[in-house]
C-alpha cells in the first residue's frame, strides 16, 4: 500500500510518521508538501502530522486548514480516502470540516505531556480493527489545545452513528467532552486523534508501549481485505 505525509511550516511529527509508515510498516511513503496540490488517489492512506503549523497562530490548525494540499485531501477525503490526523493533524480536519467540533485550549491551561491510557470505543473503524472493543491503548498526549468540543445535538450524532472511536480512559488531561480522544467522519473513513501513536509504535524506542502500531497495523489490514474484495 502506499501513504502520504503532508508537511506544513510547523508540523514536527512529519518524520516520526514517516519512519513508522516506511521503516516500521516497511510501506511505500511519500511526502508531500503543504504549498502544493495533488492528485492524491494514487494514495492509500494520507496522514495529516502532529506539529505547531503555522506556530498555532489565531486557533490551531486554522491557517494550515487553507493550505493548497488541503484541497486535494478535502478531494480526496470527500472521494472515500482515508485520512488520519494526528494532534495537530486532527486540529487540522477539524478547522477544514472534514470531522465534526473545535478544539480549545485545554481546561489546565497548561501543555499536557505525558503518556495515557484510552478506551477503543469502536474497533470496526479502518483505524482501530486491529483493536478489541473495551482494549486500553497506553499512548502519549503532547498538546496545550486538546480540549475537544462539539454541542449537545453534535455530540449524540457523534455517539447514534458510533464515531466516537476512542477515549481517554482513567484520566481525561484536557478537558474534552465526554472524554473524546478521537472520532471518525460518518463514513469512517477520516480519523482524528490527539494522542501520538507514531510515538509508541515499536520496541526499541523503550518506553514500554508498542500500542500505537496497533493503529497502523489496523490501516494496512484494511487497505489489504478492501483490496482482496475489489480482486486486486
Ligand atoms: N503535538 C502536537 O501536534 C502539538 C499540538 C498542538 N499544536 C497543540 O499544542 O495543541
Amino acid at each position: 500500500m502506499k501513504f502520504a505525509v503532508v508537511t506544513f511550516p510547523g508540523s514536527n511529527c512529519d518524520q516520526d510518521c514517516y519512519h513508522v509508515a516506511h521503516e516500521v510498516l516497511g510501506e511505500s511513503t511519500d511526502m508531500l508538501w503543504h504549498d502544493d496540490t495533488a492528485d492524491l488517489s494514487e494514495y492509500d492512506c494520507i496522514i495529516l502530522p502532529g506539529g505547531f503549523s503555522y506556530g498555532d497562530y489565531l486557533r490551531t490548525g486554522a491557517i494550515a486548514r487553507f493550505s493548497p494540499m488541503m484541497e486535494s485531501v478535502i478531494e480526496y477525503a470527500e472521494n472515500g480516502g482515508l485520512v488520519i490526523g494526528i494532534c495537530n493533524g486532527f486540529q487540522i480536519l477539524l478547522e477544514a470540516g472534514l470531522l465534526p467540533g473545535a478544539m480549545k485550549i485545554n481546561n489546565s491551561l497548561k501543555f499536557a505531556c505525558k503518556y495515557i491510557d484510552l478506551e477503543v470505543i469502536n474497533a470496526e473503524t479502518p483505524f482501530t480493527n486491529q483493536c478489541s472493543e473495551g482494549e486500553v491503548l497506553n499512548v502519549p498526549v503532547a498538546h496545550g489545545e486538546g480540549n475537544y468540543h462539539i454541542d449537545e445535538a453534535g455530540l449524540q450524532k457523534l455517539i447514534d452513528n458510533d464515531q466516537i472511536v476512542i477515549k481517554y480512559s482513567n484520566e481525561n488531561p484536557n478537558g474534552s467532552v465526554a472524554d473524546i480522544a478521537g472520532i471518525c467522519n460518518q463514513k469512517k473513513n477520516v480519523f482524528g486523534l490527539m494522542p501520538h501513536p507514531e510515538r509508541c509504535s515499536e520496541s526499541i524506542l523503550g518506553n514500554g508501549s508498542e500500542d500505537g502500531y496497533k493503529i497502523f497495523s489496523s490501516i494496512v489490514e484494511y487497505v489489504i481485505k478492501r483490496g482482496e474484495k475489489n480482486g486486486r
